[in-house]
């Protein structure tokens, strides 16, 4: 296929993607529609381009050249700009800077100098800054996000800098091998309107994957985590117990519940105010979990009980482990303007000796709780 049908055809599919994701945009979440206009944008910008480029030969050289590389490589820019909105990084307009070089460049060296070489050279040489600088964008955030759809992206980013630097370095050692990147005379001119476009086409699937993701690991963090507090919620607790209870039960590690509820919380609530209530509730967590061992759990039971799977071996080391948790609240005191409000803890702990129901655990500690309660509060109580 000739460069400039290859060039339109490039162009047609970037419309197309783009119009893809047009459509789907009131379906993202609004945190993510920032960074999908960008993308948007972007991939308008490079299709722009490529309908320039495979019109050149009907306008002059000087505006055709710098205009169509130029909207090019903002649309690259754009879709490097979208990856940072997709990962919560500011704006910088020096993300600006490599397009609107390249295109000084190549105006320069379209009219008042022209030379082929050095404006394939300064092409590839913008291209290659803002798609590594897009793949690091990318493969930084996958140590924190690690989505299989991020590393895809980050791969074609990168593949596609690899191949702008090589189309640059060939152009050079070669110099005759073509006049201009529609000159059909050369195989590298036929294979570059199709790597423009793996950008725009290819990558929109994988920015569209990008975003499936986050909105599923947004849902699934939202369905097991308590809200207020950011600990595992009961539904957690529950499929986590029953999987340690299991491997206690298989004689694999010994393991324990504590049930940890806040005393005399209503009257917080009472004399500060619901929010102070929700602050306690929030320290309460924080100290819990900072207290938890390695091997422990904290989960928000529901209202102001908690519940805390121990990684104990016996009676003792889970008493041990259940005195720390209320020394850990007793010790922070609620800061609420002035008046420091104490905060304590009443805790019922039950180690797992053999049985397949946490529900019976849970019964067990309960009733320690209870007697804990009942005998004073600020205190842990073996059931
Ligand atoms: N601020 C706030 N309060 C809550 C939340 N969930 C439950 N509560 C309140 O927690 C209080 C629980 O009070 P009670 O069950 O009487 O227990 P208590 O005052 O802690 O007394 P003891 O457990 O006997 O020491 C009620 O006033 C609930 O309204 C919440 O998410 N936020």
């Amino acid at each position: 296929m000739d460069p400039t049908t290859a060039f339109l055809i490039a162009a047609l599919m970037m419309l197309l993607n783009g119009g893809v994701l047009g459509l789907m945009h009131g379906d993202l979440p609004a945190a993510l529609r920032p960074s999908a206009i960008s993308w948007r944008i972007g991939t308008l910008l490079q299709a722009c381009g490529c309908i320039l480029f495979a019109v050149q030969q009907f306008m002059p050289a000087e505006l055709v050249l710098p205009l169509g590389n130029g909207l090019v490589m903002l649309g690259v820019a754009g879709c490097w700009r979208a990856m940072r909105q997709f990962y919560g990084l500011p704006d910088r307009w020096i993300l600006l800077l490599p397009a609107l070089l390249g295109t000084l460049g190549i105006w320069w060296f379209a009219g008042p100098q022209p030379d082929f070489i050095a404006r394939i050279v300064i092409a590839s040489l913008a291209w290659c800054v803002m798609l590594v600088a897009a793949a690091w964008t990318v493969l930084a955030a996958t140590r924190r996000e690690q989505a299989l759809s991020a590393r895809v992206l980050a791969g074609i980013f990168a593949v596609l800098a690899l191949f702008m630097l090589l189309r640059g370095v060939y152009f050079v050692v070669m110099p005759g091998a073509a006049g201009t990147i529609v000159d059909r005379s050369s195989w590298i001119n036929a294979l570059t309107p199709m790597l423009a476009a793996v950008l725009p086409v290819i990558g929109t699937t994988g920015f569209l994957l990008l975003c499936s993701d986050r909105i599923r690991r947004q849902w699934e963090r939202a369905a097991s985590t308590d809200y207020l507090t950011g600990l595992a919620n009961r539904r957690t607790i529950a499929a986590l117990g029953a999987q340690r209870l299991a491997q206690a039960a298989r004689g694999s590690g010994g393991f324990a519940l504590a049930l940890v509820d806040i005393d005399h919380f209503k009257a917080i609530n009472d004399r500060h105010g619901h929010e102070a209530g929700d602050l306690a509730l929030q320290q309460v967590a924080r100290l819990l979990q900072a207290a938890a061992g390695s091997g422990d759990l904290a989960g928000r039971q529901g209202g102001e009980e908690f519940v805390v799977l121990l990684a104990a071996a016996g009676a003792a080391q889970a008493l041990a482990a259940a005195g720390r948790l209320r020394e850990a609240v007793r010790a922070q005191p609620l800061q609420l303007g002035a008046a420091p409000v104490a905060i304590t803890v009443s805790i019922g702990v039950a180690v797992a000796q053999g049985e397949h129901s946490l529900d019976d655990l849970l019964r067990r500690a309960d009733a320690a709780l209870y007697q804990a309660k009942a005998a004073g509060r600020d205190r842990v109580e073996l059931g």
